[in-house]
């Protein structure tokens, strides 16, 4: 089976290591700035950064319609931390006129931990978002989490017991679009984005 083609909105944030994940699968990677690139890409990712500052720069590049419209139409999307707020239908604690783009019926938190663990790490252990019982170490950076998930919207991961926020919602999916509160590709683990690959080709 040939490699499909997945892009990374590279508006701001951490753009590089999420090219060099799926370029790491097999799959190939394009950068997504303008509209017309939205035609060739088979799935999209949504980096981390700042979920206002990407939307601005969405509205700027006359970008946001265009791919709300196809978030609609079935564009499979995997959202981290920034994007995860971006995907939401919902967003607590958001900029003013920040509405997101929406496509996963959802609430999330903005900056939901709060200063005192602004930025953690934790190891979860979540199959239905690694493909295996392994845990995962989570790295979160001024992350939100899912308050309140909507019909159809099934939670991968939640924080474990003993740390920061126990048992809060930190990863989710929803038919072709998921979502994780943390930055998978920081860590050089490849099975988040493995299994929104399987998901592009329509195997997940
Ligand atoms: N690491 C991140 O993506 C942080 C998200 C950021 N706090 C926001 O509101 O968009």
């Amino acid at each position: 089976m040939t490699g499909r083609t997945i892009g990374v909105l590279a508006l701001q944030g951490d753009v590089a290591e999420h090219v060099r994940a799926v370029e790491a699968l097999g799959e190939t990677a394009v950068p997504v700035r303008r509209e017309r690139e939205l035609a060739r890409i088979d799935g999209l990712i949504l980096p981390g950064g700042e979920s206002s500052t990407i939307e601005k720069l969405l509205r700027r590049l006359e970008l946001f319609a265009p791919l709300r419209d196809a978030l609609r139409g079935g564009l499979p999307a995997y959202g981290s931390c920034a994007g995860m707020i971006l995907l939401a239908e919902e967003i607590q604690d958001a900029i003013t006129g920040q509405t997101g783009l929406g496509g996963i019926p959802m609430t999330v938190r903005r900056n939901a931990f709060g200063r005192q663990v602004d930025s953690f790490e934790a190891d979860l252990v979540a199959p239905a978002l690694t493909g295996d019982p392994a845990p995962i170490r989570a790295v979160f950076i001024r992350a939100p989490w899912v308050e309140r998930v909507g019909e159809g919207v099934e939670v991968l991961a939640r924080l474990p017991d003993g740390g920061p926020a126990a048992g809060r919602i930190v990863a989710i999916r929803a038919g072709v679009l998921m979502a994780t509160s943390f930055h998978p590709e920081v860590s050089g683990d490849l099975r988040v984005h493995r299994e929104f690959a399987r998901l592009v080709r329509g195997v997940g």
